[in-house]
């Protein structure tokens, strides 16, 4: 079990990092965070929370929404890399797949793959090897490789953007919100294929989810964002047993199952944030 590797090297870490939007609007408060190698670390948090903006910081893609990291330091294998465009972090290993997918729609299935392998330099018969690895985890796009991306399924094209993602040989996936518009069956599939490539390749995992409960089941470690803050973090066995993750974030109580506007919850709720 990877809890124990929290001792592990240390890959990713983003220490009191401040993000403001326009200059004005202060969404990040100074989070910290810390990921391990091989590890599957999950950010959750409610819509809003500062999860996209977090991976976004990381993955140095907030310059084009008009935001920027105003405090606080992100470090990768101990360098600085808030510095680097998004294509030098590549080169480093780590990739974000984006919410919502963003697969090339005019592109078949097969030619959005190959274009995560765009930085790679390693010959067309690694590259092969590595496209038959992909349909190896994800059968279904084996299937559907000539079909044009656009036309495929919302969990098609979850399959593809991940797929695209392990064509770039990465050590590090930055994961945003696996989950979104997928209905259940799928999103077990996309969590069993992650816990997969994760055992089997190797490559570690920091994914942005607001399903609270499958991102627990399958991560090891989780970090809780509210309104830009970590507000709790854990190993995931131990957030799936705390108390207020049961009520605020599973969606149950000791007294059994509650609803989240509860005036008491919600007070409740409040004294844990102050
Ligand atoms: N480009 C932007 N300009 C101004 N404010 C923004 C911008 N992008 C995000 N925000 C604000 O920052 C806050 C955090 O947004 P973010 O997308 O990081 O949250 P999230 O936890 O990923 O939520 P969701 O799951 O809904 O995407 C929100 O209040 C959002 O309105």
């Amino acid at each position: 079990m990877l809890d124990a590797g929290r001792t592990q090297e240390t890959l990713l870490e983003v220490n009191n990092i401040e993000v403001i939007y326009n200059h004005v609007i202060l969404v990040l408060k100074g989070v910290s965070l810390s990921v391990p190698k091989g590890g599957v670390t999950a950010l959750l948090g409610g819509n809003g929370a500062g999860k996209t903006t977090t991976l976004k910081a990381i993955s140095n893609l907030l310059h084009s929404e008009r935001g920027e990291v105003t405090k606080g330091s992100i470090l990768y294998r101990g360098e600085r890399v808030q510095d680097l465009g998004p294509s030098d972090l590549v080169k480093k290993g780590v990739i974000q797949v984006m919410e919502g997918r963003h697969c090339f729609e005019h592109l078949t299935v097969e030619d959005n793959l190959l274009t995560g392998a765009y930085t790679r330099t390693d010959g067309k018969g690694a590259i092969a090897a590595d496209l038959d690895m992909v349909y190896t985890y994800f059968p279904r796009l084996k299937e559907r490789r000539k079909s044009q991306a656009g036309y495929t399924s919302g969990g098609e094209q979850q399959m593809t953007a991940i797929g695209r993602a392990l064509m770039s040989r990465p050590e590090t996936i930055l994961l945003d919100e696996p989950s979104m518009g997928l209905a259940p069956q799928l999103v077990e599939q996309i969590f069993e294929i992650v816990k997969s490539v994760n055992e089997n390749e190797g490559v570690t995992f920091l994914l942005a989810e607001q399903n609270t409960n499958v991102a627990l089941r399958y991560a090891h470690y989780g970090y809780i964002l509210e309104s830009g803050r970590i507000v709790m973090d854990g190993p995931a066995a131990a957030l799936r047993e705390n108390p207020d993750v049961k009520e605020f974030y599973l969606g149950m109580a000791d007294e059994g199952r509650k609803s989240f506007r509860d005036v008491r919850s919600y007070r409740r709720r409040k004294r844990w944030l102050s």
